[in-house]
């Protein structure tokens, strides 16, 4: 009779058009063939998965989510508030999966879960942003003005971001903002358009991301930073870098560091993973080397 490990199954239910309803038998079913006693739980509203995680985690030897970049943020936020960490498995099922698709998790859910519970802990980093998390990406600019929920622009962040700039009637239509940017022995000072800092290899594929340079438990993060074009010129210069993904523009700073600060005028709207993540004057992002075990393919 010995006693079981345990697994705790938070999923959102709505995630990616709610592909979850056809494949829950069958992701349980991998659960509980791995010897595993499961505990089911649908996130009953925005947050929720945050309180679950955080007050519950620790009675569980493995925790797995399913859902999009939200719910993922949400139960790694969870356990960044815990002192004892639990193994995280990851379950894609929002319309973008750049981050499983960076750990090699793979993109049918019932491997993904195969992966969950045979899989092999990876230490992964995380960033911490002022008081919240992240797991993958915290950015302001151009998107900030659309809907955070149209997740599928996150597919390809640049290629969006060219995108939004082609659409661009006049200079004037983009907004931008005065930052202080410090971060290792450097500070500079300049007007952007964009800012993004990411663990993950299919964010970019840009500049300084290029697939074999980012690891994601190196204890730095890739920084990007588009500079406010000054005129039709440059404007178009950073359009073509960012659609042929190359670096040859100094309109675009890239470096990776482990941590860096941010000082504004005014406040500015960040989004953290694809959902909103406050208006705030001073960020401090830092990067949280090997902060959270999630559960990746064997030889991955
Ligand atoms: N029961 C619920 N009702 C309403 N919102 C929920 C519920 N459960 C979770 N949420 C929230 O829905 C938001 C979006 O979730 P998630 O990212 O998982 O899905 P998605 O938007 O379909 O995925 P993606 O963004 O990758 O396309 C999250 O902020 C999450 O907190």
């Amino acid at each position: 009779m010995g006693t079981k490990k345990k697994l705790l199954f938070v999923f959102n239910p709505f995630s990616g058009k709610a592909q979850i309803k056809n494949q829950l038998l069958d992701i349980v079913d991998v659960m509980v063939k791995a010897d595993y006693e499961v505990t089911i739980y649908p996130t009953q509203a925005q947050g929720d998965a945050i309180h679950k995680i955080e007050m519950e985690a620790g009675d569980y030897d493995l925790v797995v989510c399913s859902g999009g970049d939200g719910t993922l943020d949400e139960v790694v936020t969870g356990m960044m508030h815990r002192e004892k960490k639990v193994p995280l498995g990851y379950i894609a099922a929002g319309s973008t999966n750049d981050f499983a698709t960076s750990l090699g998790i793979p993109k049918n859910m019932v491997k993904a879960a195969e992966t969950a519970v045979a899989g092999r802990a990876f230490p992964c980093d995380i960033g911490a942003f002022n008081g919240d998390f992240f797991v993958y990406v915290a950015a302001f600019g151009l998107f900030t003005e659309v809907s955070y929920k149209t997740s599928q622009e996150w597919k390809n962040v640049l290629g969006h971001a060219a995108y939004i700039l082609e659409g661009a009637k006049c200079l004037h239509d983009i907004p931008s903002f005065l930052m202080q940017v410090e971060y290792d022995n450097v500070r500079l000072q300049d007007e952007f358009i964009y800012g993004m800092i990411s663990n993950s290899t299919s964010v970019g594929g840009f500049k300084g991301m290029t697939g074999k340079d980012v690891l994601l438990d190196d204890g730095v993060f890739e920084v990007t930073l588009i500079k406010k074009p000054k005129n039709p010129i440059e404007l178009n210069e950073i359009i073509a870098s960012l659609i042929n993904l190359v670096d040859d523009t100094d309109m675009i700073y890239s470096f990776k560091t482990s941590e860096v600060r941010f000082t504004a005028k005014n406040t500015i709207p960040w989004t953290l993973d694809g959902e909103f993540g406050g208006d705030h004057e001073e960020v401090v992002v830092k990067n949280l080397c090997k902060a959270v075990e999630i559960m990746v393919p064997q030889g991955e």
